[in-house]
This record gives structure tokens, C-alpha cells and sequence, in this order.
């Protein structure tokens, strides 16, 4: 018997066996993508490569595992995404528990574990002084809020790129600028990606970039800074300072609006890859540990096969969260290693504002 459970960080896991049942039906696994082409990035041509080897090796593995999986449980904003495109689909093969937002996990790891892990990986990579410089944050989602606010806590002058309305005016409000990042990119010093997203900062970016300035990704992909594209640029040369730092050499050229630029550099960490991991230790154990205790509520939840995971009489499986017990569960279970005494509620207080004394404390679109 194979697994019953996946637990997984990115959703390539449930990707592979997703995709992998699609190639196996068709007996063939998609053709590679060449730089230009939407979707690709090293990972993508790994990951068809591993499903190649593996339909030569045994073409029913992935249509056999699919059968036992009773379902996943995913840890991050990117493989959330994934989740509820399949589920859109009609396409997910098992139930998913979202992990990601538990308000004990993104609330908490991708902003407190980026607060933390940001200027670690800056620091250990380059070294360079973060006060007085001017640092530009990709994104004002959890992962931007804890960036701009280590940065600034470092003394950066921060600015801020959204593409939400809401986020920009929270950026706003914060006390960041808020800029489009080809507005401002030849005066930062540092550029941090936090988006989840592709491209966001182009290899026309990356051109314009001060000298010496540091580029570095802690969202997802190495696609969210254009990498493919940044090598494809004329004349370009990579130069290892240590590894997962290098010296990215921009030959001269002619900007767009004329103006003649020298030859310059920029320092790309982690090769694009999350530079939290790749030049550091990634989150401290601490706030992981509000993560991971999700993860095990959530593989608790689908091996005993909670009802709110039943599918329905042909309906397809969903994603789900985990009940908001669980999530103050996980909180409460962490206090008192800060020494942070809760407050109880009486019982007259319970019934004023019509919650259990015991919990749930707030209903489901309460957003902390
Ligand atoms: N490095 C790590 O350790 C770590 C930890 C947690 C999460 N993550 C990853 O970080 C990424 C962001 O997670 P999150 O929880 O902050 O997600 P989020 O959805 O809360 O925030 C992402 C923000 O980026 C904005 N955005 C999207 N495209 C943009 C663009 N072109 N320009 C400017 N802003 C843009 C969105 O509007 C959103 O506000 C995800 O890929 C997630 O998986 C990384």
C-alpha cells in the first residue's frame, strides 16, 4: 500500500501526482517549455523530467497513488493557489486542507518568520548596512508586511509596490512610499520580491538597477525575478562570489530613454530562489512550530476523516481550512512559552458578546 497523506510546501507534491495521472492517461508527459514561454522556469523542466522517468519506470504509479490518497494538507500561499485552481477545475482528486490560512500559520510565519529571516539572509549573504539605505518591497501581502517592516527596523528608507488597492493604501498608511518599482528602481539599494507571483521584477528592471545594488526573491519561484530572461540578456555575466551570492555584470548599453549607462552590477542572491533558505536557516523553530502543529491538526483531520471533508454524491473534493478551534487551539498551546497570560471570559461577558467561554472567539470573516 502506498501513502494515504500528503503534506505539502509549494503543492509540487499534489502536482506531480495530479499531473502525473493526466500524463499517464495520455501515455505522454508534456513537451519542455523554452525560455519566453509561459510557465517556464529551471523547476518546470525538473519536474517534467521527473515525470518522464518516472511513466518509463512504471506508467500507472501516479494513477495508483491517486486511488489511496485520502487527501492534503498544504502549507503555503502558492500551493493554496494551485489547490484552488484544481478545485475550480473540478479537478482536485482528493480534499485539501489549506494550512496556509490558519491565522496561526500566515499570519504568523510568513509575516513574524520573514520579519526574522529577511535581514538573516541578507545579512549572512552580503553583509552590506541596511540603515540609511533605500529598500524596495515587492508586494504588501504577509510576507511584504513583515519584509518592509524588518527593513525599516534596520533603518531603510522602505517603499512599497502593490497591485491591490488594499494593500497599497495598508502600505500607505504604514508610513511607506508606495511607488511602481520603474518609477524608482535606479535609486534602491535593495530589491526583495514577496509576491508569489511571475516576473515581477523583469530583466528591463534588473538593467536599470544602481550599481552594485542587491536583488533578492523570498515570495516563491525563481520566475518571480525574471531569471530565464535576466541570462538571455546580451553580454551578461555571472560571476560567483560565494555560493548562492553572484555578481550579476550588466553590460554598457543605451537605456530606453537614451541615456548611456556604464557597465554596472548587481548582487543576486539565492539565484533567485527564496533567499531565506538559500543564504540563511529559513524561520526560527518558534514560529514554525505554529505551522507544523497546523500541519499534524490538519493530517489528524483527514486521516480520521472529519465530516466537513465528506464529497458529496458527484460533487469533486475542496479545499478547506481548518476550524477556527483548531487555529486558537494552536495559539493558545504557544503562549505560555512567551509567558503571555490569557485573559478568560466570564460568563456574563461570553453571553454579552454571544460567544462559548470557551471558544470560538470570533466568527469566520474576522480577519486579525
Ligand atoms: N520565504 C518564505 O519562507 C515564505 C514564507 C511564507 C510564504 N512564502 C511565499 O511568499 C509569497 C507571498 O505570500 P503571502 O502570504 O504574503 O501572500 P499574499 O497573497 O498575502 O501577498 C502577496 C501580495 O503580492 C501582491 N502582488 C501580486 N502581484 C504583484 C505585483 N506584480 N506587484 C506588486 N504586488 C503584487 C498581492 O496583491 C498580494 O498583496 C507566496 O509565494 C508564499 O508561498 C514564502
Amino acid at each position: 500500500m502506498g501513502p494515504t497523506l500528503i503534506l505539502d510546501d509549494g503543492g509540487d507534491a499534489t502536482m506531480l501526482v495530479h499531473e502525473g495521472v493526466v500524463a499517464e492517461r495520455r501515455g505522454a508527459v508534456e513537451s519542455d517549455p523554452v525560455p519566453g514561454d509561459r510557465g517556464y522556469s529551471h523547476e518546470k523542466l525538473v519536474f517534467l523530467a521527473t515525470l518522464r522517468a518516472s511513466i518509463a519506470a512504471d506508467p500507472r504509479r501516479f494513477t495508483r497513488l491517486a486511488e489511496t490518497i485520502e487527501g492534503v494538507s498544504e502549507e503555503t500561499t502558492t500551493g493554496v493557489h494551485r489547490l484552488a485552481q484544481l478545485a475550480a477545475s473540478g479537478d482536485l482528486l482528493f480534499p485539501a486542507i489549506n494550512v496556509n490560512d490558519s491565522v496561526t500559520k500566515s499570519k504568523f510565519d510568513n509575516r513574524y518568520g520573514i520579519r526574522h529571516s529577511l535581514p538573516d539572509g541578507l545579512n549572512r549573504a552580503t553583509d552590506v548596512l541596511i540603515g540609511g539605505k533605500v529598500a524596495f518591497v515587492v508586494g504588501y501581502g504577509d510576507v511584504g508586511k513583515g519584509a518592509a517592516e524588518s527593513l525599516r527596523g534596520q533603518g531603510a528608507r522602505v517603499v512599497v509596490s502593490e497591485i491591490d488597492p488594499i494593500c497599497a493604501l495598508q502600505a500607505a498608511m504604514d508610513g511607506y512610499q508606495v511607488a511602481r518599482l520603474a518609477d524608482v528602481i535606479g535609486q534602491v539599494d535593495f530589491v526583495i520580491t514577496t509576491t508569489g507571483n511571475v516576473a515581477v521584477v523583469t530583466a528591463q528592471d534588473v538593467l536599470a538597477m544602481k550599481d552594485k545594488a542587491v536583488l533578492g526573491n523570498i515570495g516563491h519561484f525563481d520566475n518571480e525575478i525574471d531569471m530565464a530572461g535576466l541570462e538571455q540578456v546580451p553580454g551578461v555575466t555571472r560571476t560567483e562570489i560565494k555560493p548562492q551570492v553572484h555578481e550579476w555584470t550588466l553590460p554598457a548599453d543605451v537605456a530606453p530613454d537614451g541615456t548611456e549607462r556604464p557597465e554596472r552590477s548587481v548582487i543576486v542572491l539565492s539565484e533567485g530562489r527564496l533567499l531565506n533558505l538559500g543564504n540563511a536557516t529559513g524561520h526560527p523553530s518558534f514560529v514554525m512550530s505554529a505551522s507544523f502543529a497546523n500541519q499534524v491538526l490538519a493530517q489528524i483531520e483527514l486521516h480520521v476523516k472529519a465530516d466537513y471533508l465528506d464529497v458529496a454524491e458527484g460533487a469533486t473534493p475542496d479545499v478547506h481550512r481548518l476550524p477556527k478551534e483548531l487555529d486558537e487551539k494552536v495559539a493558545r498551546m504557544h503562549l505560555a512559552a512567551l509567558g503571555a497570560d490569557l485573559t478568560e471570559l466570564t460568563k456574563e461577558q461570553a453571553e454579552y458578546i454571544d460567544v462559548d467561554v470557551a471558544g470560538p472567539y470570533k466568527s469566520e470573516h474576522y480577519r486579525y
